[in-house]
């Protein structure tokens, strides 16, 4: 992802799109930036397209790692969605039953890359992070409007969740793990049972984050 954000400006706007976050986008001084790839299932052709746009004589590592990591995204997706609808006893065992999660899952998913520049400017991190510095907001209070997220960050921790009791919680995940979060739809859909909750990033120290998601 890297190499991706590396990438000259003018490339990346080329990830263009008349809806707003399907499309390159950052905010003042290049905090935080993020790319989007609309229908990203793997059969879609639109991981191509993406990769042909940003590298037009072709980058295969780059292509396969995301079409990789976007088809685990929906797959994923699709086991969190099923054992929901099945702990609230809204579907059975048949086929029939299990599209619904499908369905959900894999209409138009959306998998998107941000970056967020470390609040201090020296990248080559030569020490701890000083512990009295303050944590700077990079990524502002929202909730999501989809059924679930699926987040996986490389190890710069930043993300912060906000619990049904209004208290703001760090999101530390281990290696490897994803982070699942409860949108806007989830909370309709469950009548306000599942908490979608307000989550917003914010950083310190000398490491550039990276997530992806969808
Ligand atoms: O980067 C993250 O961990 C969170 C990203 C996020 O909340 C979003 O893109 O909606
Ligand atoms: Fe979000």
């Amino acid at each position: 992802m890297n190499q991706l954000f590396n990438l000259p400006p003018e490339t990346k706007l080329k990830n263009s799109s008349l809806t707003p976050y399907y499309t390159y986008f950052r905010t003042a001084r290049t905090v935080y930036e993020t790319l989007a790839v609309v229908n990203s299932s793997p059969s879609s052709g639109q991981v191509l397209s993406f990769t042909q746009l940003m590298w037009p004589h072709g980058n295969q590592k780059f292509y396969e790692t995301m079409t990789r990591m976007s088809g685990k995204l929906i797959e994923l997706s699709k086991i969190i969605l099923c054992m929901l609808y099945k702990s609230y006893g809204v579907i059975g065992r048949t086929e029939l039953d299990h599209s619904a999660a499908d369905h959900e899952a894999t209409m138009d998913p959306l998998f998107r890359m941000m970056k967020y520049s470390a609040p201090l400017s020296n990248n080559n991190n030569d020490g701890d992070d000083d512990e009295d510095e303050e944590p700077i907001l990079r990524l502002t209070p929202h909730t999501d409007h989809n059924f679930v997220t699926v987040l996986c960050q490389n190890e710069v921790d930043g993300l912060m969740c906000k619990s049904r009791d209004g208290e703001w919680m760090k999101v530390n995940p281990s290696p490897g793990s994803f982070i699942v979060l409860a949108g806007d739809a989830l909370r309709v859909w469950s009548n306000g049972r599942i908490h979608a909750p307000l989550h917003k990033v914010m950083m310190k120290g000398k490491k550039d984050r990276l997530s992806f998601g969808m």
